[in-house]
């Protein structure tokens, strides 16, 4: 549920607990630093025995100050903060920045956040923090926290970029460098550790708020998981990108995990299902944050991934071609009626094709921006790379470029500004890039905004599966065929034998050949344990396959058990899985199959439930995807009886969430088309936390 922030981002007044007449208090310098931002609301100091701080009136506890009050800043000693809640709300506040550190954050402190949690919910007060920074609100002029707005360093510009992070230092270094790259932001926010308000709420806010164009964000994990992709179509609805950085791809090794899938649909891959779920753009650089924010912060999102490259150096544009190309994005050469209007502008000596090539000599700004615009009219591109390394580069010369086209426009590195022109670059209408990688990694990334944004509404969801799932299920081989059927998702037929005569008849019912394989309570990777026997074409071959599993059922000290089933017909060998992820709940993946789908690790994934349209895109993006089109003579494969698969299973790991924690399917042989799959092989692992 959306919640109002607005008394806490826009206080008519605030109180400082913590400020004190030692000049170098924490709670001394949010004093200061809310003085220094000119705010014009009411401000009291806190103190216990002080009468005045900074020339205001002070009080002795927040009950004793106004009535009234929206926003107490708190700089007290971890052990004193939830006492200073508590007198929030008993003062009827709404909202608390808890600066605070030696929370949850510390080794021992988990017992302090948790009583600080308990104290602000009975309270009625939401929290910012504690582990914050606090924030900012530059188009209000509230600087609430310390290091934001601090007095003596220079300001940001306001502008359209809200900053949200939950790390307070990497947060200022944004923060920081915005300001001194000249991009203007809107608001800024430290979130701390996150006990009460979260990542996703200041998103979501930012999101409102009407000066905000573009939103970053810095995280480390996402609190409020189950709003993450609600928010983010809200996001691309308002047309606003969010580009989040998440760093912490490590975790996944934390993880305690037994199916293939488990190992293989990593909690960082996850992340990445989630943001694009949410349509949010991840970054893995700082670099990259900035490129992509101050591209968008020109309000243009690629309608496709068509780039012109303009340029009067042969070698530089043909770099930029490739590296873009590489990124997966289209260079077209120019239709023939195009190249006969570029002409009008481009020497014979140089190229109409895509790159534009003007050449060295003799060029002007202005033949510069006729062809922009040229290529911006024809229709052709949905993007333009400028090049100058000759031209000298003014103020004028780069609005006159930037005002020749509607279309998204970078610039790259040859163009690198006269140090007169870099402080004022923010302000231009042209961002630059200074490498041919950074030009092909925001384009890219811009094009993908547009794409998240373009992309319909995902559709109904699949038909839910019924919950009857107990842990059980995962206990034995015939216990798991027997709950994936119940949910329409039948194996190839088998048998269920415990001897070898059992095994005989088996195959002989089923038909030969048949594939023999060990079933033990638990035993996921029957393989790794020589426990499959295939294309056994003879009762001969049986006996002995039943003979060898037998010994190994022997070595591992367990009963005597197998599954027979007739061997299913030659197709491409995939995967399909759900694991349960920590913070997202049930994720579905899709991936090339087999005893290698761990070391091939190609895999596609995404929050469950899908529908099928959702899972074929999934299976288009694996690396395998031109095998189901019908590689070297085969034909094509059923795809769309695959993405029933996928989709069912979705819905079925959804309803068996509270039982089941991973489910593999795999092999699952994927048929010529109209002959749908076979569900060779399933294991199940029970769900044994209380998550
Ligand atoms: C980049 C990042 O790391 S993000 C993390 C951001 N946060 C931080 O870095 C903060 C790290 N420091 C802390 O957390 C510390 O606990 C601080 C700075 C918040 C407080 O430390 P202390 O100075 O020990 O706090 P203390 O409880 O003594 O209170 C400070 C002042 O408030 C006064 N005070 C104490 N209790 C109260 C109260 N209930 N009401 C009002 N004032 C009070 C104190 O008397 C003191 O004033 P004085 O200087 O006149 O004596």
């Amino acid at each position: 549920m959306t919640i109002d922030l607005d008394r806490l981002l826009r206080p008519r007044s605030i109180a400082v607990v913590g400020a004190s007449q030692n000049p170098t208090a924490l709670g001394t310098n949010a004093l200061a630093t809310l003085m220094s931002y000119d705010y014009t609301g009411d401000l009291y100091p806190i103190h216990p025995t002080h009468a005045e701080v900074k020339g205001l009136r002070a009080y002795p506890s927040v009950r004793d100050a106004p009535a009234g009050i929206d926003l107490v800043v708190v700089a007290v000693a971890a052990p004193r903060v939830a006492g200073v809640i508590e007198d929030c709300g008993a003062a009827g506040v709404p909202f608390a920045v808890v600066l605070t550190s030696g929370f949850g954050e510390v080794s021992g402190g988990a017992a302090l956040q948790a009583d600080l949690v308990e104290v602000a919910r009975r309270s009625g007060v939401r929290l910012v923090g504690p582990n914050s920074l606090g924030f900012l609100n530059q188009s209000d002029g509230v600087a609430a926290g310390f290091g934001v707005g601090m007095p003596g360093r220079s300001r940001p510009q306001t502008g359209g970029l809200a900053i949200v992070s939950q790390s307070g230092g990497m947060g200022l270094s944004i923060l920081n460098r915005a300001t001194l790259s000249g991009l203007g932001v809107s608001s800024f926010v430290s979130t701390g550790n996150e006990a009460d308000l979260t990542l996703v709420d200041f998103v979501e806010d930012a999101i409102d708020d009407p000066n905000t164009k573009v939103i970053v964000a810095y995280a480390e994990t996402i609190r409020g998981a189950d709003r993450l992709v609600e928010v983010g179509r809200r996001a691309a609805r308002a047309g606003k990108p969010v580009i989040i950085a998440k760093i912490g791809a490590t975790e996944a090794g934390g993880r305690a995990v037994q199916s293939h899938t488990g190992s293989m649909a990593g909690a960082d891959l996850v992340f990445d299902a989630a943001f694009r779920a949410a349509g949010m753009v991840r970054v893995h650089d700082i670099e990259d944050m900035f490129d992509l924010a101050t591209f968008l912060l020109r309000g243009r999102v690629p309608a496709g991934n068509r780039v012109a490259v303009v340029t009067q150096s042969g070698g530089g544009g043909a770099w930029l071609a490739d590296t873009i190309e590489r990124a997966g994005m289209v260079l077209a050469p120019a239709s023939e009626e195009l190249r006969a209007q570029l002409k009008a502008f481009v020497p014979d000596f140089g190229s109409v094709l895509n790159p534009v090539d003007l050449t060295a000599s003799g060029i002007s700004v202005e033949a510069f921006a006729s062809v922009v615009k040229t290529l911006s009219d024809s229709g052709e591109y949905d993007a333009i790379v400028v090049l100058m390394p000759l031209l000298d580069v003014s103020e004028e010369s780069i609005a006159s470029i930037a005002a020749a086209t509607t279309l998204p426009i970078l610039g790259f590195s040859h163009w690198l500004p006269t140090p007169a022109l870099r402080p004022r670059l923010g302000a231009l209408e042209v961002p630059y890039v200074t490498s041919p990688a950074r030009a092909a990694r925001v384009l890219a990334a811009a094009a993908r905004v547009g794409e998240a944004w373009r992309a319909p509404e995902p559709g109904p969801r699949p038909e839910p599966v019924p919950a009857t799932a107990t842990p059980a299920a995962a206990a034995s081989d015939a216990a798991t065929f027997e709950l994936l059927a119940s949910a329409g998702l039948p194996l190839a037929p088998w048998r269920q034998v415990t001897s070898s005569a059992e095994a005989v008849t088996a195959a002989q019912d089923l038909g030969f050949p048949v594939a023999l394989k060990l079933s033990a309570d638990g035993l996921i990777h029957k393989s790794d344990v020589g426990g499959v026997h295939l294309g056994l074409s003879d009762t001969d071959a049986v006996g002995a396959a039943w003979e060898a599993v037998a010994a190994v059922a022997d070595g591992m000290g367990v009963p005597h058990r197998a599954i027979v089933q007739p061997m299913a017909p030659s197709g491409v060998e995939v995967i399909v899985g759900c694991t349960l992820d920590l913070i997202f709940g049930p994720v579905v993946m899709v991936g090339a199959g087999g005893i290698y789908a761990e070391v091939v690790r190609d895999v596609a994934l995404r929050l469950a439930p899908i529908n099928e349209t959702e899972a074929l895109a999934m299976v288009r993006e694996l690396n395998i995807a031109p095998l189901f089109a019908g590689a070297r003579g085969k034909p094509a494969a059923d795809v769309e009886a695959l993405a029933t698969v996928v989709s069912r299973l979705s819905a079925a790991a959804v309803a068996w969430q509270d039982s089941i924690a991973e489910i593999d399917l795999n092999p699952v042989i994927v048929l010529p088309h109209g002959q749908g799959v076979r569900l060779v092989d399933a294991a199940l692992v029970a769900r044994v936390d209380n998550r």
